[in-house]
């Protein structure tokens, strides 16, 4: 690879960095050669770079890229420490937090736990349509609860890592000082989506540490969790940084004009009639011919990139939202007309499927006293959880019945008398008992699928729906930790004694591990979820509006809200522009022939 000139005036720099640059400009390229180099001329023994990302997707791709990096060599790669800022912040808390009143044990409090944990505060409002009022009380009643939780229980949700790290730092020298000593150098990923607690912390280490910051003003896509237009001028007035434009450079698409596409989408005014890598089609507004229109499209795509040659080819497919999200992977799963199952995977909140694999886990252990009543407990859980930081009244509702029903049986049986017939809880019972008959083998995996298949098959409605959920994680399926450790748990004792705390115990590794591979082959997506990665083709695929009798269509799932112009802001743009050049060969915009999406129509200003 022969370096540009903003690149090699990157390598020649010493002090704070800035480099900014468009997508696939060259920016994480660039870092790690930095990094490399200072491992080679500035580290003393014991000392490492560190490079913080957001995502551990981000991370994936980075931890790859190096080891892909042909010139440097291994002892210099191992210099380089890859981590999420949560995992960095976990570190630092769990050895500090004493210092700013935490307990001095303290455990991680996953989103899954967190919203069962919050779900109380939360059941006081409505879920949808808050007024300004509601929405500041139900804030102040979250971050009350989450306080408590931490400062209390020990409890410490994500969101609270950077307040508190940043509390740690800013009160504390040596703290500052032990950080610069193991790492004097640090790479920051993604900057412009620094949000107001994180900058706090990276001024903190700015003051001991060279900082490499990384960014893209227009890949802001976090304005809604704190990013602030304004961050990189506080990154210039704060450190003086050398500043480095890489934008003139594509290499992600080169040879395409993605990349030129992307820019247009920008400022809406499209500079020509077609763009080279860049395809668009419409599909009828119906979900037959639009899935139909969805599937054909993939397989032509997969077509090209087997056709190519090329190897672990990655086809990502963009959707608005989490809903379509799940609509897609059903349409791929099954398309219509007879077609053929597309293979794919689908990254998907995974709240509900990792409540559901902790009741999976609790049925594997053995029963006790105590197990009825734990599974109950993990039923609650589920409904509470479920719904992430937005639960529905609903599932709450549901949570509280299937309690209520408990205590109401427990009231029964101690009078002597049978469980009301029409309780919630009959048919739950009824695929427990089966559940607890199903004869285990002493093979995770084998285990776990008999008894997904239990739940999927019974009679219960709330239990199928979890085994459903389950069917999303693929945890145990990869030949996981999880997996040898419950083989384990079954050796030692005879039996899964400890499968649902080693399951809890998988998932939190899960979240902090560096090692997952980028995706390959067809993934499913919400569009959010695409930055910082990229693959080989995209199509971006949007919903269409919904005409129902004697009312105003429906049009929701859109790029832009409700498609409508007025609703067409930079975010909106950026937002678009992120996916768009997520493809390195090709991308295909489909959009519905009675209402394309407006971000294509251009821009008459
Ligand atoms: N000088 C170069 N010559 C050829 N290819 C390059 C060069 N620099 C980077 N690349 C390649 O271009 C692709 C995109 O680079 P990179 O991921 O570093 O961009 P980026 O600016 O970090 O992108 P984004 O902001 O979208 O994450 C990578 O596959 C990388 O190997």
């Amino acid at each position: 690879m022969e370096l540009t000139k903003g690149q090699l005036d990157i390598m020649e720099e010493g002090g704070h960095l800035l480099v900014t640059g468009g997508p696939g400009s060259g920016k994480t390229t660039i870092s790690i050669l930095k990094a490399a180099q200072i491992a080679e001329w500035d580290l003393r023994p014991g000392q490492k770079v560190l490079f913080l990302s957001f995502a551990r997707a981000t991370v994936s791709r980075v931890v790859e890229a190096i080891e892909y990096e042909q010139q440097i060599p291994p002892a210099q790669k191992r210099l380089i420490d890859v981590e999420t800022y949560h995992s960095f912040f976990w570190r630092i808390l769990k050895a500090h937090g004493y210092l700013i009143g935490l307990p001095r044990r303290l455990c991680i409090l996953t989103p899954p736990g967190e919203a069962i944990a919050l779900s109380a505060a939360r059941s006081g409002f409505p879920a949808r349509n808050l007024t300004d009022a509601q929405k500041a009380a139900k804030k102040v009643a979250e971050e009350t609860e989450r306080a408590r939780l931490a400062t209390e229980d020990g409890r410490v949700c994500f969101d609270l890592y950077a307040p508190y790290v940043g509390d740690l730092l800013h009160g504390s020298a040596r703290i500052r000082r032990l950080i610069a000593i193991m790492y004097p150098v640090i790479i920051l990923d993604e900057f412009q989506d620094t949000n107001e607690a994180q900058w706090r912390v990276v001024q903190a280490l700015g003051e001991v540490c060279r900082l490499v910051a990384l960014a893209d003003p227009e890949q802001r896509i976090y304005d809604w969790i704190g990013a602030d237009p304004a961050r990189l001028d506080h990154f210039r007035k704060a450190f003086k940084p050398t500043e480095v434009d890489l934008s003139t450079d594509n290499h992600r698409s080169a040879g395409t004009e993605i990349a030129l596409f992307g820019n247009d989408v920008l400022t809406g005014k499209f500079r020509q009639d077609a763009y080279k890598g860049i395809d668009f089609d419409v599909f009828d507004p119906f979900p037959d011919p639009a899935m139909t229109k969805l599937v054909t499209t993939v397989y032509k795509a997969r077509k090209r990139l087997v056709d190519a040659g090329v190897v672990n080819w990655s086809l990502a497919i963009l959707v608005p939202t989490k809903r379509m999200t799940r609509l897609v992977s059903d349409a791929l799963r099954q398309p219509p007309a007879g077609m053929v199952e597309v293979p794919h995977s689908a990254v998907i909140e995974l709240e509900a499927a990792i409540l559901g694999a902790e009741i999976i886990a609790l049925l594997m252990q053995p029963a006790d006293d105590r197990h009825f009543g734990q599974f109950i407990e993990l039923m609650c859980n589920y409904f509470q959880g479920k719904g992430g930081d937005g639960p529905t009244q609903g599932a709450l509702k549901e949570a509280a019945n299937i309690r209520k029903a408990y205590d109401e049986w427990l009231a029964s049986q101690a009078a002597g008398k049978a469980i009301r017939k029409n309780s919630i809880l009959v048919n739950m019972i009824a695929v427990y008992e089966q559940a607890r008959a199903v004869v285990l083998t002493g093979d995770p995996d084998k285990d776990w699928r008999a008894l997904r298949r239990v739940l999927e098959d019974g009679g219960c409605a709330r239990l199928k729906e979890i085994g459903q959920e389950v069917r999303n994680l693929r945890i145990l399926e990869r030949g996981t930790l999880l997996r040898q450790e419950l083989s384990q748990n079954w050796r030692d004792n005879g039996g899964y004694r400890n499968a649902l705390a080693i399951t809890r115990q998988a998932f939190i590794q899960e979240h902090f591990s560096t090692n997952a591979k980028p995706e390959s082959g067809v993934i499913v997506m919400n569009m959010h979820k695409a930055k910082g990665k990229q693959f080989d083709e995209v199509v971006i695929f949007e919903h269409w509006p919904i005409k129902r009798k004697g009312q105003p269509p429906y049009n929701g799932d859109r790029i832009v809200r409700f498609n409508s112009r007025e609703q067409i802001d930079d975010q909106a743009r950026q937002n678009f522009r992120v996916s768009v050049t997520r493809g390195k060969r090709q991308t295909t915009i489909l959009t519905p022939k009675s209402d394309p999406c407006v971000l294509l129509l251009g821009d008459n200003r």
